[in-house]
């Protein structure tokens, strides 16, 4: 299967949990990511707002940590620090972002948690097919990469193109896998 394929048939079986399943395995999830050494040695991490049926980790807000969300314009993607006036907008789409800040320079981030449409134990990852978190890392970012996921949404092997940029962590409901 190409992409698109396996696109659209793991957003369609990530829609087929049940509702009380879900809110068990994100709880689960923000243990096992709250639990991680990844987790306790950062100061900074990105995390997302979920949308469209994504693991939904945005209890990590609640933290003394700096936290950082993602902020779309155009083609640019940039993280942004959430803090008690962060002022949000809503994407046509149903995504909630913050609002796009412009001639923001971009704080470096210790972690990065990304959300991800499917998964291998490789560390490929299949997002939303924007590739906005390609692009961002294609260029020097340090930091390191760990996506989000339920364990359903894990893939036999991914296809992967030249720009795909790997996780190195993958936390699911299960728990947490280096690649
Ligand atoms: N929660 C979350 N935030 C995120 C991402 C994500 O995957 N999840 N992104 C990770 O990249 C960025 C947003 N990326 C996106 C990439 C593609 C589409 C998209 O396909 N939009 C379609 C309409 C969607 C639909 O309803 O089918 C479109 O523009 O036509 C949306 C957002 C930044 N923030
Ligand atoms: N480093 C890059 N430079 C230019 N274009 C890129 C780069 N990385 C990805 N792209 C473009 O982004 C498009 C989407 O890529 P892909 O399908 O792999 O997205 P994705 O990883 O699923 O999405 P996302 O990163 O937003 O979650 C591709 O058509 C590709 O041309």
């Amino acid at each position: 299967m190409n992409k698109i394929e396996l696109r659209s048939e793991f957003l369609q079986s990530r829609l087929n949990t049940s509702k009380q399943q879900q809110i068990n395995h994100n709880h689960q999830l923000v243990n096992h990511i709250k639990q991680s050494d990844l987790w306790l040695t950062a100061h900074s991490v990105a995390i997302y707002l979920a949308f469209n049926g994504e693991a939904d980790i945005s209890a990590l807000l609640q933290t003394d940590k700096l936290i950082y969300l993602p902020a779309i314009k155009g083609q640019r993607m940039q993280f942004q620090l959430f803090t008690t006036d962060t002022v949000f907008e809503t994407l046509s789409y149903g995504l909630k972002q913050p609002k796009y800040i412009d001639d923001l320079i971009q704080d470096p981030i210790d972690l990065y948690l990304m959300p991800l449409v499917a998964y291998d134990i490789h560390g490929n990852r299949l997002g939303m097919g924007g590739g906005f978190y390609d692009r961002y890392f294609a260029s020097d970012v340090t930091g390191i990469r760990a996506g989000v996921a339920f364990s359903s949404q894990r893939a036999d092997q991914l296809p992967v193109d030249q720009w795909d940029v790997t996780l190195q962590h993958i936390f699911t409901e299960q728990g947490h896998l280096i690649t």
